[in-house]
């Protein structure tokens, strides 16, 4: 679907109503692809202020009749959520804020003619709202409503502060139902209670799967339904997440790639919940990481060595500050600042689309190679074995480095935003290092404008970025900590691809293509 039709201020209805409680206020009301204007009739106001209801602040619409059988009206009542300052102690913050409004329909003489106009509204308005294409031409029935959905929300009462179970009753619960979702909530128990689940479910049976929780769960789905025998057809199943962790990565990415501002606790909470009710799904490229035991993993956020893996394992113990504990975790380890000897190789963006010869796959000693662990996924056709030198066209550094990390999202952490470039789709892993040398100073000032993205203009020549589809990382420094979307995986020899477009992020964003779920 293109985005033209949003874009358009054409009128898709008018019409005049009531309103409830009724106290005689009348309204006329003209929907457009991008908002409800509503201009007061009755009382005649002063001047001729429209207020505007964007459909990108709604969740749902439903409609409704009084209690008393001889009731002619029909009512239909639109939930959305803007953006509203709100004054705290240090000025001012922002918060997405509640607001129905409901419509009388009177302008037949009997009920169920009002509830066909009633309905008729609250259809256009749900299309719009999930991204249905409609114009003023299109013949606006019931039929045209998209179908109610059916989530798998997965909540780890364990993640970040703790407090996912009550964010999801306080807030999550309440606005899809207003949206029209159906859902099973399931609290993780343990840690890969979510994985095995996954292995297991109907595909038919779900239009997505949500993790109420930090990225850490997601991980847990992803590789579930890539251990799966149908993995072809499980990845696919569209995937989403609702912040309520430490590290909430990818949240941070789909508020960017909505176009909101970056935001973190319940204001980026609410902006997930909105998306979600949208409802709009995308391609996400995983990266596909083997490990020097020939463990593969499916990463659809990083891989990390060095200061960032260790600052996200180390800081596991400021656990209860939420995503504060990062930055604790930072400044205890630019104290002790420490460089790690590597070999790291990759493959750049030019060379990118020559996959390497099949013949690679044999051992030198005609042992089938690391491929025992290809058991499902689809085939690294850029990587060697991690026991057989990288091909000639790759290019390798041997350094003394303070970090290496392999990111393919725009956020590092909802209030890290590190590769501003990226996108969910792009192919694309975003290799950056810093290489041993750096001042504190100049690290502590590249995290700071990471916070706004503008660490990218910084010149720094210790600093280097370069856009790849593979890369191997052989860690020469004995002891070190090794993390693939912020989960510690084992040290020593690591490679990953990009995998483009592999599974379906429900990114409840239109701005790119886009597909419903
Ligand atoms: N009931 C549970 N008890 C303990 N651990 C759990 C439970 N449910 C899930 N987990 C594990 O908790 C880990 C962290 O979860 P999550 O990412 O949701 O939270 P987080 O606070 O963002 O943590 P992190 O930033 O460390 O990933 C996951 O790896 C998951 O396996």
């Amino acid at each position: 679907m293109s985005m033209d039709y949003r874009q358009s201020s054409e009128t898709l209805l008018h019409g005049e109503f009531g309103v409830y409680p009724s106290k005689g206020i009348r309204y006329a009301l003209s929907l457009t692809p991008t908002g409800l204007h509503i201009q007061r009739l009755v009382p005649k106001p002063e001047d001729d202020q429209r207020t505007v209801l964007p459909i990108l602040d709604m969740v749902g619409c439903h409609t409704m009749r009084s209690r008393g059988s001889d009731e002619i009206f029909a009512y239909f009542l639109i939930y959305s959520y803007p953006l509203k300052k709100k004054k705290v102690a240090m000025g001012s913050t922002r918060t997405r804020q509640r607001l129905v409004r409901t419509f009388r329909v009177d302008e037949a003489s009997d009920y169920e003619h009002n509830q066909v106009i009633a309905e008729k509204w609250a259809t256009a308005i749900k299309c719009l709202i999930q991204g249905v294409p409609i114009s003023s031409d299109t013949e606006i029935s019931p039929t045209l409503q998209p179908k109610p959905r059916r989530l798998m929300l997965l909540l780890n009462p364990c993640g970040g502060r703790g407090n996912a179970l009550q964010q999801c009753h306080t807030h999550i619960l309440p606005i899809i139902t207003e949206a029209d979702i159906s859902y099973n909530l399931i609290q993780t128990e343990r840690q890969n209670h979510a994985r095995e689940l996954v292995q297991s479910i109907n595909l038919e049976e779900w239009d997505g799967i949500v993790v109420i929780s930090g990225d850490g769960l997601l991980f847990e789905v992803v590789n579930g339904l890539m251990e799966r025998p149908d993995w072809e057809d499980a990845i696919k199943m569209p995937v989403g997440i609702l912040p309520c962790g430490s590290g909430n990565a990818l949240a941070g990415a789909i508020n960017y790639n909505a176009g909101f501002d970056q935001a973190m606790g319940s204001e980026l909470l609410l902006n997930c919940i909105l998306l979600l009710c949208r409802g709009t799904v995308m391609p996400m490229d995983l990266v596909s990481v083997t490990t020097c035991s020939g463990a593969r993993f499916f990463s659809f956020l990083s891989v990390a060595w060095g200061f960032i893996s260790d600052v996200d394992i180390e800081s596991e113990k400021y656990r209860h500050m939420g995503s504060a504990r990062f930055t604790v975790g930072t400044m205890v380890r630019v104290a002790s600042l420490r460089t790690y000897r590597g070999r790291l190789s990759y493959l750049p963006v030019l060379d990118a689309h020559r996959p390497i010869s099949r013949s690679i796959t044999l051992s030198p000693n005609g042992n089938l190679s690391p491929l025992k662990s290809h058991v499902n996924g689809p085939e690294d056709d850029l990587l060697p074995p991690l026991n057989q030198p990288v091909p000639k066209s790759w290019v390798t550094v041997e350094e003394d480095f303070v970090l290496v990390l392999g990111i393919y999202q725009t956020h590092l952490g909802a209030d890290l935003f590190t590769a501003p470039f990226s996108c969910f789709d792009d192919g694309l892993i975003h290799l950056f290092f810093v290489k041993a040398g750096i001042s504190r100073t100049a690290l502590v000032r590249l995290f700071l404008a990471m916070e706004k993205g503008t660490h990218v203009g910084i010149e720094c020549p210790y600093v280097v970025h370069v856009p790849v589809r593979a890369f191997r990382l052989e860690p020469l420094t004995r002891k070190g900590i090794l993390t693939v979307d912020g989960e510690r995986v084992e040290y020593g020899p690591i490679q990953a691809q990009i995998h483009q477009g592999l599974s379906n992020i429900i990114s409840g964003c239109d701005r790119i293509r886009m597909t419903s779920f």
